[in-house]
């Protein structure tokens, strides 16, 4: 069935809004563009919580905590709960600590932003990095495999160098270190543009080493599990609403959620919405997100 494109038409949209109790909401290309909030997204927000229902925000990107996420949409005008709130940095973290249950003694070298490095501390794991820096003669004698480092963690880091990348390198050469990212996305939807994501971060170090790093963002179902580990919800009383099919899309329909909803304000397009035999496809879509409004 090709998706809906939702009209602007009052009772559409409130038949489409009764289908569900709770929003999962991505951020970036979704609420905002970078520190931009996209139009009329905090009166949407409001508009939604006035007709009872439950959200939640369901982000891959790592470099920012929950904490610090529920700081910045409290800046931008939504207030919300640290329970609302699902970032990559805390569903690796919870994977680390209480699926993986790595060894206290064992370290994670983390390439990422404080987001990743916060929600590993609140787990209470050991984790490492690099300061990133020229490589140096005495780092290629220096940089080698290390027992005592259980996991390599890649997320989007804004600040990646040869050095970060060579030392994750050596470390994953013991097959007994575990290589992890916070997501895959390609590209990170910014100032109405796209830039590397947090998947160019992994990428040369799978390009090496021919190991495929396990992926706690969406859409692993590994979110989902954090969400669920927090909170219980009907999935088919749950809309997931994305600006991209691969991770947003993917992670309602393979979660079994009751419906998803695409908004064109971030990476995907209209044309690969609509484009013949796509394998990952909305229920319906809006151009953006207040068009839900009416
Ligand atoms: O590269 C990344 O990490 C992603 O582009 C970015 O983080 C996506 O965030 P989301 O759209 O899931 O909020
Ligand atoms: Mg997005």
């Amino acid at each position: 069935m090709p998706p809906q494109k939702l009209s602007g038409k009052p009772e559409e949209l409130a038949a489409f809004i009764d289908k569900f109790d709770i929003f999962l909401f991505d951020c970036d290309g979704v609420l905002w563009q970078g520190a931009s909030l996209l139009p009329r997204t905090a009166e949407t927000i409001a508009h939604l919580r006035s007709l009872g229902k439950q959200l939640l925000f369901v982000t891959n990107n790592s470099t920012k905590s929950r904490t610090t996420y529920q700081a910045k949409l409290q800046g931008l005008g939504i207030p919300c709960g640290i329970n609302e709130i699902f970032c990559s940095a805390y569903s690796s973290a919870i994977y680390i600590s209480r699926v993986l249950r790595l060894q206290r003694d064992k370290r994670v070298y983390v390439i990422g932003e404080s987001g990743i490095k916060e929600e590993l501390a609140t787990e209470g794991v050991a984790y490492i990095s690099d300061d990133g820096g020229d490589i140096t003669p005495e780092d290629y004698d220096s940089f080698g495999p290390d027992e005592d480092v259980g996991v390599v963690l890649c997320g989007l880091d804004h600040a990646i160098s040869y050095r970060k990348l060579a030392r994750a390198y050596q470390y994953l050469r013991n097959p007994g270190t575990v290589f992890l990212a916070t997501n895959i996305d390609s590209t990170f939807p910014t100032h109405g543009k796209l830039f590397p994501g947090a998947g160019a971060m992994s990428a040369p170090l799978t390009y090496m080493t021919g190991r495929t790093p396990v992926s706690l963002g969406k859409p692993s179902q590994a979110m989902m599990d954090a969400i669920e580990g927090v909170l219980e919800f009907d999935r088919k009383r749950a809309c997931m609403v994305g600006d991209r099919l691969d991770t947003d899309i993917r992670f309602g329909i393979e979660g079994g959620l009751g419906g998803t909803l695409a908004v064109l304000t971030g990476v995907s397009t209209e044309e690969e919405i609509l484009e013949e035999g796509a394998t990952v496809v909305p229920d319906a879509y809006l151009d953006r997100l207040c068009d839900i409004l009416g």
